[in-house]
């Protein structure tokens, strides 16, 4: 088979022909499991082609990986901006938030997912409510997605048994769906919402069931003098105490660790989620010391939180803030190359959730991104990382391969129409619903 409408529903082996990689032209070869099976010279050989894509004029790089996201936000879009966090989330977003339904979810997921693909995200790491319904919208994308129920307490007795039953039934939801692109994690979404006994359930809930924890750290100055006022430890050394803090937990913001907190998130294998653009939109007056996480050799991986602060879910935009935010944050140029904004958006993230090495090589999940090589941002092309982190932002993405399968190809995704029309009524409902009970 070769070019067509049916690229979407065709399964088999699919040949990129002639695209471009380091600036070479070299084939890529993705067998029938979607995993790549060849790169360059042999790479036609090593499978019988069912699909063929043609790669000419296009770079190929790694699917990029959204470390921290809230996907359903997309709905609160542009509803409350240019507010101290603390003031938008209690007056604004968790007032609205009161009123979503699944529904709300399942629409919210399925903008964001499409909104996701269309700049290069292939996988995803989540956390908010009703994510059954979520996992609904992910399993019809065809992206990644890992899943965390938002686990808020606020030290209630009664609020915990409710959060405990969310998160529980989330797990054995996500378990029934057998999807190998769709996972689980604990969700207590930060010191300030959760209490000790919460923090510690969480963290042995994780252990039993062998998944991740998905967590907010030390995004703002208040968050940490609360903390050492309230418990006499700072956030990273509370969620330790409580065992929060293993390989397979992903920290969100880590804007106010000091030097000794990221070397313990560097021993505990934490990866650490860089957000900049919610981070100089919420003006939290202080950028993640990147520096000492990577010194200490921490893992530190990209997002973009929610909708509501960043306003989009641009991976190519996040690429350049988090770039530019270190350089002015921390008085030094060369920190944080083009390279390894790119590294940190694909490579790094996929090793925070678990989801393959994130680069293009043999044997690794075909998820490619294949990048307009013509278009205005990469020319000229001296260097591909300069163009994609400098130049770029995620127009530029012409087709996606998530597993090998195509979720987007010439910048076409099925049901785009359907998923902005179901959203927008979704937005819609919502709001005139907190309205009608104010
Ligand atoms: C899951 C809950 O988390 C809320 N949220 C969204 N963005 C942020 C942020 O930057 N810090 C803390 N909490 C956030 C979201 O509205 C849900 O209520
Ligand atoms: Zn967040």
């Amino acid at each position: 088979m070769t070019e067509s409408d049916d690229i979407f529903t065709a399964r088999g082996s699919v040949l990129i022909a002639g695209a471009i990689i380091d600036g070479s032209t070299v084939d890529i070869a993705i067998d029938e499991t979607g995993t790549i099976a060849g790169i360059g010279e042999g790479a036609r050989e090593a499978i019988d082609v069912d699909i063929i894509i043609d790669g000419s004029e296009r770079l190929a790089v790694p699917g990029l990986v959204n470390t921290h996201t809230h996907a359903a936000m997309s709905l609160l879009r542009g509803y409350a901006d240019d507010m101290l966090l603390q003031d938008w989330l209690s007056q604004k977003i968790w007032p609205l938030e009161a009123h979503l339904s699944g529904d709300d979810v399942y629409w919210g997921t399925k903008l964001a997912c499409l909104e996701m693909i269309k700049s290069g995200t292939v996988a995803f790491n989540d956390m908010y409510f009703f994510m059954d319904r979520a996992a609904e919208a992910v399993d019809e994308m065809g992206i990644r997605a890992t899943l965390a129920y938002g686990f808020i307490d606020l030290s209630i007795p009664e609020k915990r048994e409710a959060e405990i039953k969310a998160t529980e039934s989330l797990a054995r939801h996500i378990q029934s769906l057998d999807n190998p692109r769709i996972r689980t994690a604990v969700g207590p979404h930060s010191v300030y919402t959760v209490s000790l006994e919460g923090l510690r359930w969480c963290a042995e809930f994780a252990k039993e069931q062998g998944i991740g924890i998905h967590v907010h750290l030390a995004e703002t100055e208040k968050e940490v003098v609360d903390c050492v006022a309230q418990t006499g430890k700072r956030p990273a050394a509370l969620l330790d105490e409580c065992g929060c803090l293993t390989p397979r937990t992903v920290a969100a913001h880590c804007c106010w660790l000091d030097e000794a907190e990221c070397r313990l998130l560097a021993e505990r294998g934490v990866s650490a989620s860089h957000n900049p653009a919610s981070n100089m939109k919420l003006a939290v007056n202080r950028a993640m010391p990147y520096h000492w996480l990577k010194q200490a050799g921490a893992n530190v991986c990209l997002g973009t939180d929610g909708c509501s602060s960043n306003n989009n879910l641009d991976m190519f935009e996040e690429m350049k803030f988090a770039a530019l935010l270190q350089k002015f944050a921390w008085n030094s140029p060369t920190l944080l190359p083009a390279g390894e904004a790119v590294t940190m958006a694909t490579a790094a993230g996929a090793r925070a959730l678990g989801t393959g090495p994130g680069t293009l090589t043999v044997g690794a999940p075909a998820d490619i991104v294949l990048v307009d090589a013509r278009a205005v941002c990469n020319t000229p092309l001296y260097h591909a990382d300069s163009n994609l982190v400098y130049a770029c932002n995620g127009d530029a993405v012409m087709t996606v391969l998530c597993q090998g399968r195509v979720l987007m190809h010439e910048r076409t995704v099925p049901g785009e129409e359907e998923i902005l029309e179901g959203a927008a009524a979704a937005a819609r409902s919502l709001v005139g619903r907190a309205r009608q009970a104010s």
